[in-house]
């Protein structure tokens, strides 16, 4: 019998609606948080909640401490102060130490086992952890993995090494192995840095799919807001060493923005609807 087509199962049963969503606990909660790397504070007072099943953007000035936020919740950074939780555990705990239940894309997304290996066996990494494993996988991880590829669009380059892809297929490579664990959420570090505009748009409407189609909560790193914005529900911002949360609405702000990016920041709303920023 195969499994259900990732494409078509929610991986967690409380996630699967908008309304389930607003019942649920909150996927991350982080009540006065601060951060110190090498003997220096970073952020501090980090006091807000991420909805279960909401897409949530990290955004702030380089050096602001976005990725730091993010290794916090892997639970790959200590925090200096406060508490944090995320899934309901402080971070790298709860079932698999948080391995299954979070799906991390990582800035400059590398196989763990080098460029050399298939991309289909970049991805089975997300299931075994280890590329030791190739040769015991089970009819399960394969169709998994067959299904991980096809909910990004990946199985024409399925067989082809890392190392070939163009930075597009490599980024739905890095998506693939991510999800292929059926995880509740997904933390994503700069996705669509250099991307052109095309595959920004591809990699943001596989967003959009996971997050409506599974119910996945995600977290994604951004210098730039536009690309996300239809997607978004709101962002934790990175403004004067504190990290605040507030809803789309909040944070597309002419004031908040341009404070935030130390530059003039005009917000544009088209008659037609559409909705951009742009520094002026
Ligand atoms: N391993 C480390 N040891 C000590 N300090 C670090 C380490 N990694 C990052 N930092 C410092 O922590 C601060 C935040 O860095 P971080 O990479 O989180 O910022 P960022 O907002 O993601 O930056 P960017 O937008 O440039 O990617 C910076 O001052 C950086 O120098």
């Amino acid at each position: 019998m195969s499994t259900p087509d990732p494409t078509a199962t929610a991986p967690a049963a409380d996630v699967t609606s908008a309304a389930g969503a607003a019942a649920a606990p909150p996927a991350l909660v982080f009540d006065d948080v601060s951060v110190v790397r090498g003997g220096r504070l970073v952020w501090s007072e980090g006091t807000f909640e991420i909805p279960t099943g909401s897409v949530t953007a990290i955004i702030g000035s380089n050096g602001s401490g976005k990725t730091t936020m993010i290794k916090v919740i892997l639970g790959l950074v200590p925090t200096a102060s406060g508490r944090v939780r995320v899934l309901g555990h402080a971070p790298g705990e709860g079932p698999s130490s948080g391995r299954d239940d979070i799906g991390y894309v990582p800035q400059d997304y590398t196989s763990t086992a080098g460029d050399a290996i298939r991309a289909r066996d970049a991805v089975l990494l997300g299931l075994t952890g280890s590329r030791w494993a190739f040769s015991r996988i089970t009819r399960e991880q394969r169709e998994r993995v067959d299904q991980a590829l096809a909910a990004v669009d990946a199985t024409e380059f399925a067989n082809r090494r890392v190392s070939q892809l163009s930075g597009g297929q490599r980024q739905r490579v890095a998506i693939a192995q991510a999800i292929v664990s059926r995880p509740r959420l997904v933390v994503l570090d700069e996705p669509l840095a250099s991307l052109d505009l095309r595959n920004q748009r591809e990699i943001v409407d596989l967003l959009g799919r996971l997050n409506k189609d599974l119910g996945v909560t995600i977290l994604v790193v951004a210098h730039d807001l536009n690309p996300l914005l239809s997607v978004l529900d709101g962002a934790v911002y990175l403004l004067d060493g504190h990290a605040h949360h507030a809803p789309l609405s909040g944070v597309v702000d002419e004031d908040l923005l341009s404070h935030l990016y130390g530059t003039r920041i005009e917000v544009v709303r088209t008659p037609q609807g559409e909705l951009f920023m742009r520094s002026v």
